[in-house]
């Protein structure tokens, strides 16, 4: 690939065509920042150049600043690796030059990019052009004057939702807003662009330098109010993420003071934002979500992805109804099988209302709507399997069930089609073994996990949750593997390919949390102090809010599963037993731990005392019969501590590419903040020494729940980070 530069063209009528070039998305890269001083300094002395349109090659005006440079800046910890740009080149060089200049945006102008772009004189851009400032979701704020101008173009309301909640808009919205001059089409864009600024240098059009605009910002008690009542928002929202009240801060500094006060004061609170872990752990996310599509020997081996047109999506409960619904609504046509048409009008009744609920919340046209569900088709036999290019096996969790399916589907589906199955423990080689098509059989664990705390907790169906595990076998095609992937992402998922094991990588990474949850219930600690130290560590809801949303059914299911397969590591916990004994089921039935009322949040259900006081007495593992005295700290560290160690065996056994993958997971499957970079980033930041020594002393103290497992051990004693790459000597059980 060629190296990043800047290029620049003066044409016959002094205009002076200054293009990014450094694909896939012209990041602003140093070489970038410094290819821009030097040609913006050139168009101003050369006296052929009347004015300058700055663009970007390719169809993509910039994605913003070079996000590497971030790492860069955390791998050495020295902030001076960032160079200057928002004074030198954006005030300096392109807002107060003597000549115009003027932005002609295409495809996107993200961060920086858009930035750059508010400093120029006017906008041209041509249509859907995505405009946003996501500094945010990196842990840092816009650096290069963006807090300013964007309130100055957009009014103050509209920057700071489109800041604080990164959410970008098209150039036809900007241009309503002002941040936008005009639209015009991509064969056009340079042409205006060129005509509008020599029109700015005859003085024919305004020449404007946002930060010096008031009009838009209201007077400054209507200014105050605003940024008061974002304020009290970002507080509940991002409790735990600095660059929100920051940014209201470095906005007010410029409405108080001027807008260049307020460049300045951004510069400084850009580079302290940068240099805290919260910014280390979203750029981390940031690239490890980019690298789960590279997977050696599938991504790296010259596959081409074949078509996946027609999908056959087997049960219609939940989750195949969301598989389901996530498929229609991207376009591929699906075959909806039940087993009798009362529960296969249940499902598309099920797919009909994810379709409404997406219109109700405006996240769909009616059109689009009617169109996904014209892609929708149910059947109750195997007749119109006979072209499927895959099926997703979505029922429930019985082996010989299971593998009556497979067998079925081999002699009814095409010799091409994949075969899936949305199991979340069964062994895929079980699963497939009466069938001699084991190349074909891939797990698609879609999952389906809760949203927020406020009504006590949203099942967001799989159509909503972001992640896609793909869990291969040893004998599972490279090509069967990348065409899942492919799918995965035509259908908005972040595809992780995992290998085979009891719960694949999340549910087995994770399965001592609920555990750990309910041992120290059994050691004295309340139900609800517990829940409340998960949420203020930055979980949307705690392990037992979370239970009673699971239902204490599927919790029992699942527990006894993995009793079975780790029981050396495995707590058996009485509570759900004896909670499911008293009648309670959780959410479910409106008898849980908490009590549920509509319109209110949970509520501790103080009735339930009791069962916990007879949890404790049958346990019996308070050391001297008494409850053992813990911080929050304390709390946070022995229910996830345990899930970092079986991390750990996560690791050591091949079960994820890398580590990076594991977090990725961590944070899209269960929620686990991504502001702390996923499970295994925060474990190294808190100190894997750290999270072994604990472990040690409370195995020795409680039991073989904690023991630290082989690798923990040896990577803390030896110094070496839980993410360095795992040697292939020691994943001589590997699955990948
Ligand atoms: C001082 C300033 O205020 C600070 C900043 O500007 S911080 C940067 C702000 N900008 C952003 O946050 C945008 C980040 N990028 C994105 O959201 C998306 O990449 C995008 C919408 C631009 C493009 O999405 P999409 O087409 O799906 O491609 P995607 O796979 O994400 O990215 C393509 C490649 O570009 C890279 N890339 C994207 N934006 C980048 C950036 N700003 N810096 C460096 N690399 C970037 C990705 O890492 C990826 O690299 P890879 O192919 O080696 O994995």
């Amino acid at each position: 690939m060629a190296a990043p530069r800047v290029t620049m063209e003066v044409g016959n009528d002094g205009v002076a065509i200054i293009t990014l070039i450094n694909p896939p998305v012209n990041a602003l890269a140093i070489p970038i920042v410094a290819g821009l001083k030097d040609k913006f300094e050139e168009a101003t002395s050369r006296d052929d150049v009347k004015a300058i349109v700055l663009t970007g090659n390719g169809g993509r005006f910039s994605g913003g600043f070079d996000i590497n440079v971030f790492q860069k800046v955390h791998g050495a910890g020295d902030v001076s690796l960032m160079p200057d740009v928002s004074v030198e080149l954006v005030v300096n060089l392109i807002e107060d030059c003597k000549k115009p200049i003027v932005a002609a945006v295409e495809g996107l102008a993200l961060g920086g990019g858009l930035e750059l772009a508010m400093g120029c004189h006017a906008r041209i851009a041509a249509p859907k052009t995505q405009l946003g400032l996501p500094e945010l979701t990196l842990g840092v704020i816009p650096g290069f004057g963006g807090t300013q101008r964007l309130p100055r173009l957009v009014g103050l309301s509209k920057a700071i939702e489109m800041m604080l909640l990164s959410k970008s808009i098209t150039s036809e919205e900007g241009w309503k807003l002002g941040l936008i001059d005009a639209v015009v089409t991509s064969e056009e864009l340079l042409k205006v662009s060129r005509l509008w600024a020599l029109d700015i240098a005859a003085r024919r059009k305004p020449w404007i330098r946002s930060l010096h605009r008031t009009d838009k910002l209201g007077s400054l008690s209507e200014a105050r109010e605003v940024l008061k009542l974002a304020r009290l928002q970002a507080k509940k929202t991002a409790p735990n993420m600095p660059q929100h009240q920051a940014c209201l801060d470095v906005i007010e500094e410029g409405i108080v003071h001027g807008g260049y006060s307020g460049v300045l004061k951004e510069a400084k609170v850009f580079k302290e934002l940068v240099m805290l872990d919260t910014s280390r752990g979203l750029v981390h996310v940031f690239f490890a979500q980019r690298a789960t599509s590279k997977v050696p020997n599938v991504t790296d081996i010259g596959l081409k992805p074949r078509g996946v047109r027609k999908v056959a999506v087997i049960g219609g409960g939940l989750m195949g109804s969301g598989i389901a619904t996530a498929h229609i609504l991207n376009n591929i046509y699906v075959v909806l099988k039940e087993v009798n048409s009362e529960y296969l009008l249940k499902g598309i009744k099920t797919i009909e209302a994810n379709v409404r609920g997406l219109v109700t919340r405006g996240k769909l046209t009616q059109d689009k709507a009617n169109n996904a569900l014209k892609m929708l088709k149910g059947v109750l036999d195997y007749s119109e399997f006979k072209d499927v290019d895959m099926v997703i096996e979505a029922v429930i969790e019985s082996v010989p069930l299971k593998q009556k399916i497979f067998s079925e589907l081999e002699k009814a589906c095409p010799p091409h089609c994949i075969l899936a199955t949305n199991t979340s423990t069964i062994d895929l080689n079980i699963v497939g073994e009466k069938t001699s098509s084991q190349d074909r059989i891939i797990g698609a664990h879609f999952f389906s996990l809760m949203l927020s705390s406020s009504d006590g907790g949203i099942f967001n169906p799989a159509h909503v949750m972001p992640l896609l595990e793909i869990v291969r076998t040893e004998r599972t095609s490279a090509q069967v593997i990348l065409d899942l992937m492919t799918v995965g992402k035509i259908i908005k998922k972040v595809p992780v390919v995992v290998g085979n094991c009891t719960g694949f990588a999340v549910n087995r990474a994770f399965f001592p949390y609920s555990q750990s949850a309910r041992l120290l219930v059994s050691l004295g600690v309340d139900v609800f102090r517990i829940d409340s130290a998960i949420r203020s560590f930055g979980l949307p809801i705690g392990p037992f809010q979370l239970l009673d949303l699971a239902g204490y059914g599927v919790a029992a299911a699942t527990s006894k599963e993995f009793d079975k397969a780790f029981p050396d590591r495995s707590f058996q916990s009485p509570l759900v037993d004896l909670l499911l004994k008293s009648g309670r089921n959780g959410k479910a039935n409106g008898k849980g731990l908490y009590t549920y009322e509509k319109g209110s949040k949970p509520k501790p259900d103080p009735s339930v005392l009791p069962i916990i006081e007879e949890c404790r007495r049958l346990s019996n593992i308070m050391p001297g019969g008494k409850p053992i005295s813990v911080t929050e700290k304390e709390i946070v560290e022995m229910i996830l501590f345990p899930v970092v160690n079986e991390s750990c065996r996560v690791l050591e056994e091949g079960i994820v590419v890398r580590a990076s993958d594991l977090d990725v997971a961590s944070v899209l499957g269960m929620s686990f903040p991504s502001y702390r970079g996923g499970i295994v980033f925060w474990a190294d930041v808190v100190g894997a020494n750290y999270v072994y020594t604990s472990l040690k002393k409370w195995s020795q103290l409680y039991g073989n729940f904690f023991k630290p497992s082989r690798f923990l051990e040896e990577r803390a004693t030896k110094g070496i980070p839980l993410s360095a790459p795992v040697s292939s000597s020691s994943t001589s059980r590997a699955r990948l």
